[in-house]
């Protein structure tokens, strides 16, 4: 039978789950729609991927690795909520937490030796960074703030930062030496396979990469980025910080590049604190410190000293810190910088909210700063920088008059970057890295290197760029807005891609469409002018500028991407409902386990709900799910109107009353359609319930706030702990059991 598959991830979203899916059951019941749960949880993941070493009783299966099959077929229907992407602390945390209670699973190998670490390694780095997206994103990726949502929000306009023509603020990135300045790409015109060669000075070869099967018309290119370029521009980053009074903050994507930015983390780490390094060589190097995983692992090896030593290296860190540039941070209560967890400093979030405080970022103090956003790679950092200029110049963006930036992205199939970290080396000797083709021994692309160099090569494949230029006319035709694609003909891969767009363009027919192809800054200004006149445009772009417009866009307009449609359009046929582009939110879970009350905005997942039903009725005909869809959307539409996203404060409507007044409204909108006689008749009966009872379930729902709450783990919590957590009306849970009878 045909069902709706819903995933069960981390953290906040999670807990969500754990109020909201009691509600969809209910409602979809009515309708014969089979809703089941898969965990792709990092915990899951976890358990999963160790079966010989747990318990019978502790086994569970690979759901992953089975959706990313079911995301291939046409029957797919997949609701997928933001998981974490684990850096190596968070795995590192998990691993303990697991062990804590129960697991034997082992410890995270951080430089496997013997046959079996290796083994293992090679099972955590599968489950390490992005590793739930690629798998699952079989199709290329449509966002956009639905009318309903961008009418609330020019209603309700969230806090913009003004900003000052005087503001220090700047982004600084490199000009030579980084993967922009070397990328060298091709469009192979045959299937071939191809492998990847180090040779070093003494023409000796070592195989990075035996085998990567090529299609026909596939894009491949391939980089290097220099670490002594990266470490001079570094540097001089550091000291222009120091000289200018600015703070100094890191801005990279160590979960979705999980082999390349963890390494360049780490040298950011290792200059701002060089002379620690320095002295401290010997005794790091026995503790076995890695600065890519940040300056909170680096504490926690420290314990591993006599307290002595341990005094002296954490004076030497603090004097480093009091002397040297302030750094931005990401919790200044807790004293957490900008270089404490790799993990934190999200460049998809984390540019988009410096923005929208006036550019500027939070010092030691908790006061705001102008600041100097590093960005060491140049292929995508001019569109901050073209930002901030243009908020210097005209000042903040207003929410309650600007135009809307939907995006098409290329991203199916491991696109471009994002699919690149099963190819990305640190390259340990100096030499030339070439792509080889391994029947002819013919070099397609070749590299000289120097030790410690990051090579890295990406692919795209032919059919989904079809794809692509087709989701992108049929959006800029649905919605009557000029598209631009976000394509710099001066970069090796983006004029293989150009290429491709002017041949598939002209299959479709776009008489009357605008369509621009224009490079990312020049783009950015296109777009930044017709927002700030209120007018809407697409942006058509590649992978990693999927992911940075569909945070700086919507945070900018609308305060968050959680409150985002975002679906995949599987290139199979089936439907993968993301709920927004929000992340999974550490730090809503810390307030509810604190004072019970959780700030998750479960708008994504409702609008993901929408389309997934919708989608669903029209594949299985059957009409009740798309009146149930129709009945959600105006319920959702009701939901804004009345402003019931959860309060930030303790002790007001938190995520589960939010939940609460959807499904009223659900029921309301379900009575009073026409269109399906046994629904109506059901839900009238729902809706005079729910009604009568409101104000004993809003205070059921209050009640159970203003205290900690023990949900029996963060990475693993205790599902029957967290579903009575998550569930503390009484009144509520007998309607919805009523519903389902
Ligand atoms: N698709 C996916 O699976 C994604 C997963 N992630 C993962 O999420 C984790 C955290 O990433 P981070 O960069 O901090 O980003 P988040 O998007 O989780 O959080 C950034 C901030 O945005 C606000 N926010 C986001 N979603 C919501 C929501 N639904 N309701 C209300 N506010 C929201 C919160 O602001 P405030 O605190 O002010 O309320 C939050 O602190 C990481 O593990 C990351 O890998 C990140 C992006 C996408
Ligand atoms: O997969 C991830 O780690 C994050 C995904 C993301 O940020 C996005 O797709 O917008
Ligand atoms: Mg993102």
């Amino acid at each position: 039978m045909a069902k709706i598959l819903y995933t069960k991830t981390d953290e906040a979203p999670s807990l969500a789950t754990q109020s909201f899916l009691p509600i969809v059951k209910a409602f979809t019941s009515t309708a014969n729609i089979s809703i089941e749960t898969r965990d792709i949880s990092l915990a899951g993941r976890i358990i999963a991927s160790f079966p010989e070493f747990l318990k019978e009783e502790q086994r569970i299966s690979n759901d992953l690795a089975d959706l990313g099959e079911i995301a291939k077929t046409p029957e797919a229907n997949i609701i997928k909520l933001p998981n974490i992407s684990a850096s190596v602390p968070q795995l590192s945390e998990a691993i303990e937490e697991l062990q804590k209670l129960g697991y034997n699973i082992p410890n995270y190998p951080s430089s496997p030796k013997t046959d079996e670490e290796k083994e293992i390694r090679l099972r955590f780095d599968k489950i390490k960074g992005s590793a739930v997206n690629p798998v699952l994103r079989e199709g290329n990726s449509d966002r956009r703030a639905p009318k309903a949502i961008k009418n609330y929000a020019k209603k309700n306009p969230h806090k913009m930062g003004v900003w000052s023509k005087d503001s220090k603020t700047h982004v600084a990135t490199m000009s030579s030496g980084d993967f922009r300045s070397n990328e060298k790409s091709l469009t192979v015109n045959e299937e071939k396979e191809v492998a990847i060669v180090l040779e070093n000075s003494n023409g000796n070869k070592t195989t990075l990469k035996p085998s990567i099967e090529l299609q026909k018309g596939e894009i491949i290119d391939a980089t290097v980025l220099s670490k002594n370029a990266l470490k001079t521009f570094l540097k001089n980053e550091v000291k222009d910080a120091k000289e200018n009074d600015v703070l100094l903050s890191f801005h990279l994507k160590a979960t979705m590049m999980k082999v390349s930015d963890p390494i360049i983390f780490g040298h950011a780490l290792e200059t701002y604190f060089s002379e620690v390094f320095e002295k401290y060589a010997d005794t790091f190097k026995k503790l076995g410190v890695n600065a890519n995983n940040g300056l909170e692992s680096l504490f926690d090896k420290l314990e591993n000293l006599s307290s002595t030593e341990k005094t002296e290296i954490t004076e030497a860190i603090k004097e480093t810190i009091h002397h040297g540039p302030d750094l931005a941070m990401v919790n200044s209560d807790k004293g957490i910088t900008n270089l404490h967890v790799p993990s934190d400093i999200i460049i998809d979030a984390s540019m988009p909210a410096m923005i929208r405080n006036s550019g500027q970022m939070w010092d030691k103090n908790g006061a705001s700063k102008d600041t100097k956003a590093v960005i060491p790679d140049s292929s995508y950092a001019g569109i901050y920088q073209v930002t901030i200029d243009f908020c210097k110049e005209h000042g903040a963006f207003d929410p309650t008059t600007m135009g809307t930036v939907p995006n098409v992205g290329l991203m199916a199939q491991k696109a471009e970057e994002y699919g690149s970290h099963d190819k990305t080396f640190e390259i340990k000797e100096a030499g030339t890295v070439a792509v080889i083709d391994t029947k002819t021994g013919e070099k397609l692309i070749e590299h000289k290197v120097e030790e410690g160099d990051i090579w890295r090569m990406c692919q795209v494949k032919d059919a989904p760029i079809q794809d692509w230029v087709k989701l992108a006319v049929t959006r800029a035709k649905a919605s009557k807005t000029p598209a631009v694609f976000w394509l710099d003909e001066t970069r090796a891969h983006d004029t293989e891609l150009i290429k491709k767009v002017n041949v598939y363009l002209p299959n479709h027919d776009t008489s009357g469409l605008e369509l621009h192809i224009l490079s990312p800054t020049e783009a950015t200004l296109f777009t930044l002018k017709r927002i700030k006149e209120g007018k809407d445009t697409i942006s058509v772009s590649g992978n990693v500028l999927r992911d940075y417009l569909t945070d700086l866009f919507p945070i900018l307009e609308v305060g968050t991407s959680a409150k985002m449609l975002s679906i995949v359009p599987l290139m199979n046929g089936g439907g993968l409902f993301e709920t927004g582009a929000g992340g999974s939110a550490p730090k809503h879970v810390e307030q509810f386990l604190e004072e019970g009350h959780l700030r998750w905005d479960s708008l994504g997942e409702f609008l993901a709900l929408g389309v997934s039903l919708d989608h669903y009725g029209e594949k299985n005909d059957n009409k009740k799910a798309q009146v149930l869809a129709e009945a959600l959307d105006e319920a959702t539409e009701k939901f804004l109107d009345n402003d019931k996203s959860p309060s930030r404060k303790v002790n007001e409507l938190d995520t589960r009353g939010s939940h609460f007044y959807l499904a009223m409204y659900w029921a309301e909108a379900l009575a009073n359609q026409t269109n399906d006689q046994y629904l109506k008749e059901k839900f009238s009966k729902v809706d005079t319930i729910f009604k009568e009872k409101e104000n004993e379930i809003l205070k059921e729902l209050i009640d159970a706030q203003g205290k900690p709450v023990d949900i029996g783990g963060y990475y693993l919590p205790n599902d029957v702990k967290a579903a009575s957590a998550m569930r503390p009306s009484s009144s509520f849970n007998e309607i919805l059991k009523t519903i389902a009878e």
